[in-house]
């Protein structure tokens, strides 16, 4: 499927082979950047029409470029510019060094410069090039501006974020807008990245859609319904109940049962036909006394479950949600077959010291289990993979659903959903407030929920994250997770 351009996330290598690209099919690369500029200059001018002064740091690159044409038409517009460089601008090369000449404003080295009340800051210094911590230098007019309060506007990344990861390099700007060109970058929508954007404006400086698109191969994107809206279940009006899928959610022992009452009414809501609670039989009595529309059944040991699944019925579990870690988790999922499971929590955290047994009893036919893992979790199952420094959230989550053979979902404020074959998606919809206790086991059961009507399994992970994010949404501040079952609707 052609996902909205909108949508995509290019990480700043393919970016720059979208620039490549574009030179090589006779667009002209500095025409590029005058667009960049002159977008730049026209939101300073829109959004701070106030301004005493607009100061503008350029760095040794082409997003230094962009900060040459922008103070060249603020200037044109007749408004009072400040112009620092990093570095000898002699130095610069290729379209920076024509957007240098092309400037009129006289400028002098960022260590002159001194904050005024009443300055706009354009922050030039690094783009997408930013390979490495910054120098020590940036770092010092970072935490000057940091210190005079300025309103800072990013050119396509704050100076210090890395557009792949969103991680800070040393030190970042922390920006109230960030003009950014043709499509966004993962580290715009990853934590803290996002954060330090402010308000992004995508700006379209003219690269032919064609060609943005044969750099991103469609792998990286927001999570939006665009992505899975199509593979959702369709009400068809001659539905019955069996067709509709049958989730079942293991319920802990009578001490702590709550979790997974709450992911199986989550997984009902999500539109799932039947959902069963296997309970131990020390805990039928407490389920049993708080459920309606769900139904129970005892399941004590792995001999009871087996006997169980000779119902082919019983598609899909969700196993973690209050469940208790341990030998017994580990049974009862190398028990399930070709079903398809969803494993959070607990049930993530029994197979933290042998993981290989999970991820090999899920390897065949199309992606059965769904991972859900926040960060504690995720290092526990894939150590070494969290440990890499090189990578970011996305990079992390794909390498560990190829792995685990499983749908990951990276939990945190910037959940990322990964499929095996490298498919990954960044969510953004989730209100700071989702994260209170009983959240994930929600979302552990709209997954379920899904999975049980059909949906793949990355396409379900996918709508479920993101349907909990509008579920806590309506459910508004201050939310417990009780009001969020409630919130959850269908598509
Ligand atoms: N298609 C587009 O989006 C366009 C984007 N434009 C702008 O170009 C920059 C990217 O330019 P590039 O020259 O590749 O990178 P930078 O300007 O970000 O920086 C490269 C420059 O900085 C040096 N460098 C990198 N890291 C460090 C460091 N930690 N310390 C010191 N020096 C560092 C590196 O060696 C280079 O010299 C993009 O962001 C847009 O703003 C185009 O203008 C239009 C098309
Ligand atoms: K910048």
């Amino acid at each position: 499927m052609l996902l909205p351009l909108a949508d995509l996330l290019l990480s700043p290598d393919d970016m720059a082979a979208v620039d490549r690209a574009a030179a090589a099919s006779a667009i002209s690369s500095y025409g590029l950047m005058e667009k960049a500029g002159q977008a730049v200059a026209a939101s300073a001018l829109r959004h701070f029409p106030g301004a005493l002064r607009y100061v503008v740091l350029c760095g040794p690159g082409n997003n230094g470029g962009d900060g040459y044409v922008a103070a060249r038409a603020l200037e044109q517009s007749g408004a009072e510019v400040g112009l620092f460089h990093l570095g000898d601008p002699k130095k610069l090369k290729g379209d920076a060094a024509r957007a240098f000449a092309d400037c009129p404003v006289v400028g002098e080295t960022t260590a002159h410069y001194l904050p005024r009340p009443g300055d706009i800051v354009i922050d030039a210094i690094f783009g997408a090039g930013l390979s490495r911590h910054v120098p020590d230098e940036v770092a010092a007019i970072i935490s000057k501006v940091s210190q005079a309060g300025l309103p800072v506007i990013a050119v396509d990344l704050p100076s210090g974020l890395d557009g792949r990861s969103g991680q800070v390099l040393g030190a970042a700007f922390r920006a109230v807008r960030t003009v950014t060109f043709m499509t966004r970058k993962p580290g715009h929508l990853l934590m803290p990245g996002r954060d330090l954007c402010g308000i992004l404006e995508v700006f379209d400086i003219g690269i032919p859609a064609r060609i943005v698109r044969a750099q991103a191969n469609g792998m990286t994107a927001e999570n939006t319904p665009a992505q899975w809206q199509a593979d959702l279940p369709v009400a068809d009006t001659d539905t019955h109940k069996y067709k509709r899928g049958h989730l079942v959610v293991f319920s802990g022992g009578a001490s702590a049962t709550g979790a997974a009452r709450m992911a199986a009414m989550a997984g009902l809501k999500a539109g799932a036909g039947l959902v069963t609670i296997a309970s131990p039989e020390q805990a039928l009595a407490v389920n049993a006394g708080l459920l309606t529309a769900i139904m129970l059944h005892a399941v004590d040991d792995e001999t009871a479950l087996r006997a169980w699944l000779a119902d082919q019925r019983l598609s899909t579990f969700v196993l973690g949600p209050g469940f208790g870690a341990g030998e017994k988790a580990r049974q009862f999922v190398l028990a399930l077959g070709q079903r398809h499971l969803v494993l959070d929590a607990d049930g993530i955290t029994s197979f933290r010291d042998d993981p290989q047994p999970l991820f090999d009893a899920f390897a065949d036919g199309p992606t059965r289990l769904v991972l859900t893992p926040h960060e504690g979790e995720f290092a526990r199952l894939f150590p070494d993979i969290a440990a890499d420094n090189r990578l970011g959230k996305v990079e992390k989550a794909r390498a560990a659903a190829a792995r685990a053979h499983a749908a990951i979902v990276y939990k945190g404020a910037d959940s990322v959903i990964a499929a095996p074959d490298g498919r990954a998606l960044i969510n953004a919809n989730a209100p700071s407030w989702l994260a209170t206790a009983g959240s994930g086991d929600v979302l552990a059961g709209v997954i379920g929920g899904l999975l049980a009507q059909g949906t793949p399994a990355f396409e379900a992970a996918a709508a479920a994250v993101w349907l909990h994010g509008v579920a806590g949404q309506r459910a508004g501040k201050g939310l417990t997770a009780e009001d969020l079952v409630a919130h959850v609707t269908p598509f």
